[in-house]
């Protein structure tokens, strides 16, 4: 019998082969040296592989495998106290981003900045700033180069807005500042689920989360706010229009109603492709000027990033409206499409999802002994799932609790896309008579 550790060093050796052999193929060279200063943006050619199927197959396993061997061949003191610290990483990253390191070290190339320099140029105090990014260094975020001298190496220079550092302005982080109120949120007895939340505590306010943002005093958030939401999929949004929903499998002039469009970035991106089609886009007001109830003639209810903001209550009510409006049969079926994350329980268990033939439904669990959830490769889904939470009681939902709420909204679960290199999926619904439970 081999043992797990054999098993999980096996795993991480054949991946090894693999993406060694993929990338020599390709003629691409394998990815930067992340202990060395990085010289430049990166190669458009290597960040083209990356999307690769193989390239993805093997890069999570790799991650996972890697990630568990650690866990498992650790003394479970050690793992335990890092990850209670681990707060230290995010405390420290939030310091590095606040204060523009990667920009002020993008300016000073390869050969780097002594930290009396940067801290200089941060207005901060030399010596705290250099233990500050030694910890994010020892977690290969920055390199220091010498004693005390520093550079952006690969994954530092991701936190580089391509701005002059003198270009850049403070910020305050919301879910940094929400984190910190998440155990009293969760012991508070208090009222309205609005006013319990972490945001809510930290930022003392009854509001909910897009009330607030949308308050005069907190335009510098929520323009920041519409930004993010821009920039979530704008590198992935060609593998989705290929790979998730077929919207060329629309009839010309069929409507598009994109619910909580923002400022209507993915109808831009879709119309690009698909100018046949026509959108509407539907927000709060100070996001967009336009009609805030549901359209009656939609073909497709597009969803992007929206029901995760709501819990099961409030979503199954949304719902409800959309399937009120929703064209049935004979007359036309709308669809409604919900772009979100679906979440995998971190054990070996069979879904228990009701009956019926809806393909793709299940996502492609890790090999044993891994993580079925793929561990660590898929942590940012669970993190959101916190922001969600934290911010707006809001959650990340699994397949069955999608289907579950679809379902108490009067909708039926006909396809799921699971799209290589996205973390969001296509879940896609038709109208269903809605059911009293
Ligand atoms: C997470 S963002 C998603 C934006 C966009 N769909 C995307 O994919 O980037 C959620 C959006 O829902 C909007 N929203 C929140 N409450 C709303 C409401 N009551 N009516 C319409 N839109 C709302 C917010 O203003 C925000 O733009």
């Amino acid at each position: 019998m081999v043992s797990t550790l054999r098993q999980l060093a096996s795993l991480i050796n054949d991946s090894v082969d693999t993406l060694e052999s993929i990338y020599l193929a390709r003629g691409v060279a394998l990815p930067f040296d992340i202990t060395l200063p990085t010289t430049g943006s990166g190669d458009a050619a290597e960040a083209a592989l990356r999307q690769d199927p193989g390239v993805v197959a093997a890069v999570s396993t790799i991650m996972a495998a890697a990630a568990q061997i650690s866990a498992q061949v650790c003394d479970p003191v050690i793992t335990a106290r890092n990850a209670a610290q681990s707060f230290y990483v995010s405390a420290c990253l939030n310091v590095a981003q606040e204060l523009n390191v990667a920009e002020v070290l993008r300016e000073a190339g390869p050969e780097g900045l002594d930290a009396q320099e940067i801290a200089a140029k941060c207005k901060v105090d030399a010596g705290v700033l250099a233990r500050i990014l030694r910890l994010l260094a020892t977690h290969h975020i920055f390199c220091e180069i010498r004693p005390d001298v520093f550079a952006n190496n690969p994954i530092s220079a991701v936190l580089d807005k391509r701005k002059s550092s003198n270009d850049l302005f403070e910020k305050s982080s919301l879910f940094f500042r929400s984190a910190t109120e998440l155990a009293a949120s969760l012991r508070s007895a208090e009222g309205v689920p609005s006013a319990r939340l972490p945001f809510s505590r930290a930022f003392n306010t009854t509001l909910p989360f897009f009330e607030w943002l949308h308050q005069p005093q907190n335009s510098t958030a929520l323009a920041r706010f519409g930004l993010a939401m821009k920039g979530i999929g704008e590198n992935t949004l060609d593998n989705e229009l290929n790979a998730g929903f077929q919207w060329g499998d629309l009839l010309p002039n069929s409507l598009i109603v994109d619910v909580g469009s923002g400022r209507g970035h993915t109808s831009i991106q879709i119309a690009k492709k698909y100018p046949e089609l026509r959108f509407v886009n539907q927000d709060l007001k100070s996001q967009i000027r336009d009609a805030e109830r549901p359209i009656r003639d939609a073909d497709v209810f597009l969803l992007r990033l929206v029901a995760h903001n709501w819990p099961d209550r409030e979503l199954e009510k949304m719902l409800r409206h959309l399937r009120d409006a929703a064209k049935v049969k004979p007359t036309g079926e709308t669809r409604l499409v919900i772009v979100d994350k679906i979440v995998a329980s971190a054990a070996r268990s069979t879904p228990s999802l009701p009956a019926g033939d809806a393909s793709g439904k299940a996502a492609c669990a890790a090999p044993f002994p891994l993580l079925p959830n793929w561990g660590i490769v898929n942590a940012h889904t669970y993190y959101v799932d916190m922001t969600m939470f934290m911010l707006l009681d809001g959650v990340e939902r699994t397949l069955p609790a999608f289907e579950a709420v679809l379902r108490r909204g009067g909708w039926k679960l006909e396809k799921v896309y699971h799209i290589t290199g996205v973390e969001e999926s296509h879940i896609v619904a038709v109208p269903a008579p809605v059911i009293v439970e």
